[in-house]
């Protein structure tokens, strides 16, 4: 079988290096040449695409690549047609609209007839027409912050994510339009034989962030505690218990959420848990 699917990966920027090693930990080995446009992996059949974001909605469209690993924000200002099938979980940010710190605000009305400069301009069209308010937009495609301090706007609309670019710039978010992640997308023209390849690229994706998002526990309880322990601890089916070498203990292993962590570590501790050890997982099977 000859057939390889075709992913679309950003050519440089903030999600290339983490959508590449996300394919990595998925046991894919790709060549990422500075000036290659196309790769093919060397152990599966994939062959990756590198492309400005932007373009990579209407790629999809006309079925010259397969998938892409894009942020929602993308597809949301130029792809609400196409399908997510799996969040990535990093790349996490929000659009969001900001406005010079020392001016007023009490709501998103304030911006009627206001000038906003922005990439993206179909999602700020669209969630301001839903609150009836009207702009005038400017569209520019980089370094946005900068337009109120120049004269060109009264306000923005970009990406946020730790905030630092609008302080730097004398900016205050006022409104949160979305929230947004990196996604993977597929193409509503992908053949059948293609769609068999990325269940098994899917698959592979979900066991690395499942893994990634679960912590391998390991700890001795004295037996008589051992009851106490095992009602707290989630798991996959039901924790492994083996006996220490000093009789009346027993060694417990467990997998524990990433988030509820600390949270069952304080339980497992005060239920008589000891010398607990936590270590990550590179792939989880389910
Ligand atoms: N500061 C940030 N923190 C987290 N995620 C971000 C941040 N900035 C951008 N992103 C996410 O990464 C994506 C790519 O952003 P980037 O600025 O690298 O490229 P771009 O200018 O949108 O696209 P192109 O590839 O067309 O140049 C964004 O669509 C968004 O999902
Ligand atoms: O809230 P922060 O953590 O400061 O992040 C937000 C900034 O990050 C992105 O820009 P990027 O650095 O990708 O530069 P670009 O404008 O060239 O895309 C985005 O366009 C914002 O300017
Ligand atoms: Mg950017």
């Amino acid at each position: 079988m000859n057939t390889k699917i075709r992913i679309a990966v950003q050519k440089s920027g903030r999600l290339n290096e983490k959508s590449l090693a996300l394919l990595k930990s998925c046991g894919i080995s790709i060549d990422n040449g500075r000036d290659q446009l196309k790769t093919t992996a060397r152990d599966f059949p994939l062959e990756v695409f590198y492309l400005r974001n932007g373009d990579i909605p209407q790629y999809l469209r006309d079925g010259v690549i397969d998938i892409a690993i894009l942020g929602e924000n993308t597809l949301i200002e130029k792809g609400t047609d196409l399908q997510i099938i799996e969040r990535l979980g990093f790349s996490k940010c929000r659009v969001s609209l900001a406005i010079p710190k020392n001016d007023a605000y009490s709501s998103v009305k304030d911006f009627e007839g206001k000038r906003i400069a922005t990439s993206y301009p179909n999602t700020v069209k669209n969630y301001l027409k839903e609150k009836g308010v009207e702009v005038e937009l400017h569209i520019i495609n980089g370094s946005v912050e900068i337009a109120p301090n120049i004269g060109l706007a009264d306000g923005i609309c970009d990406i946020v994510s730790s905030g630092s670019t609008l302080f730097k710039n004398n900016l205050k978010e006022v409104e949160v339009m979305l929230t947004s992640e990196a996604v993977l997308t597929v193409s509503p023209n992908i053949s059948e034989e293609r769609k068999e390849i990325l269940e098994k690229l899917r698959f592979r994706i979900r066991s690395v962030l499942k893994g990634q998002n679960s912590r391998y526990v390991l700890m001795n309880v004295p037996d008589n505690k051992l009851d106490n322990v095992i009602d707290i601890l989630p798991g996959m089916r039901s924790p492994t218990v083996l006996p220490l070498a000093e009789e009346g203990w027993s060694s417990v292993h467990s997998v524990i959420d990433k988030n509820r962590f600390w949270d069952v570590i304080d339980q497992l501790k005060s239920a008589g848990a000891e010398g607990i050890l936590v270590c990550p997982i590179e792939k989880m099977v389910l």
